[in-house]
């Protein structure tokens, strides 16, 4: 579904950017439905900038990459806004998702005003939003009276569902997971993981997850791509 071929990234660096320190070179991966590919590395060998590449956030030096066998990598307008919908993200920061002068339900349709529910419908409509929102939360374990507090006035665990909420609204395909569990205690941890598990069978979801604890990668992967600090990336098994 989603396929990077032989990408390479590195950031210009210098007091006039005019050089470029590599991050990582020759990356190839392929994310499958209904499937997790863990990504592991030790910290600061570009797990964050693949995503940041593969999220179409910034752009590769080389490489290309695929949606559903077509060529992604210079997108841009309404088709670039097509992918978006189809490729979510979640991160250790769930509160950088949401502006904190408004409440969850408001960032929440403010989400499905921009990126739509996946409904070919180009229309928003008030009601049928806040509706949709409902059998969500239900299966987040949510309250819905948590949608009127503001992102300061829940926990870390809320605010993880209420981000997960979020990148599932518009139907995605893929979710790419970066770290999206590590600050949240153990217990909460195991719920939210145990989520995502039922979410990706439910909707045939293709995960990139990210972590530094390798026994949850394991626990959550189907196959585990381990970059290095030289910026090389291949498939291993984790013991
Ligand atoms: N915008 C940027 N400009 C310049 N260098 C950057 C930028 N973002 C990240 N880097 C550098 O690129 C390298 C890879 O960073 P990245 O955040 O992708 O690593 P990571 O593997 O996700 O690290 P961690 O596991 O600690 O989160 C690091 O050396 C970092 O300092």
């Amino acid at each position: 579904m989603l396929e990077a071929r032989a990408l390479s990234k590195g950031y210009a660096t210098g007091l006039w950017r005019s050089s470029v320190t590599p991050v990582f070179s020759d990356v190839s991966l392929h994310l499958v439905p209904g499937k997790t590919l863990g990504l592991v590395g030790p910290s600061g060998c570009g797990k964050s900038t693949l995503a940041r590449v593969l999220l179409r956030l910034i752009p590769p030096d080389q490489g290309s990459l695929w949606f559903d066998g077509r060529e992604i990598t210079h997108l841009s307008g309404k088709s670039l806004l097509f992918f978006r919908r189809r490729v979510q993200f979640l991160s250790q920061h769930p509160h950088t998702f949401f502006n904190p002068a408004y409440t969850m339900k408001h960032s929440l349709l403010e989400a499905l005003r921009l990126l739509g529910d996946g409904s070919p419908a180009a229309t928003f409509n008030q009601l049928t939003a806040e509706a949709s929102l409902a059998p969500l939360l239900e299966q987040m374990q949510l309250r819905p009276a948590l949608l009127s507090r503001y992102p300061h006035q829940l926990s870390g665990g809320e605010l993880q569902r209420l981000a997960l909420c979020r990148a599932l609204l518009p139907q995605p395909r893929v979710l790419i997971l970066d770290e999206a569990t590590s600050m949240l205690d153990v217990s909460v941890q195991s719920q939210i993981l145990h989520l995502l598990k039922d979410l990706q069978v439910q909707r045939q979801l293709a995960y990139l997850f990210i972590s530094h604890d390798h026994e949850v990668v394991r626990w959550m992967s189907d196959e585990v791509m381990s970059m290095s600090s030289t910026g090389s990336a291949s498939l291993v098994a984790l013991v």
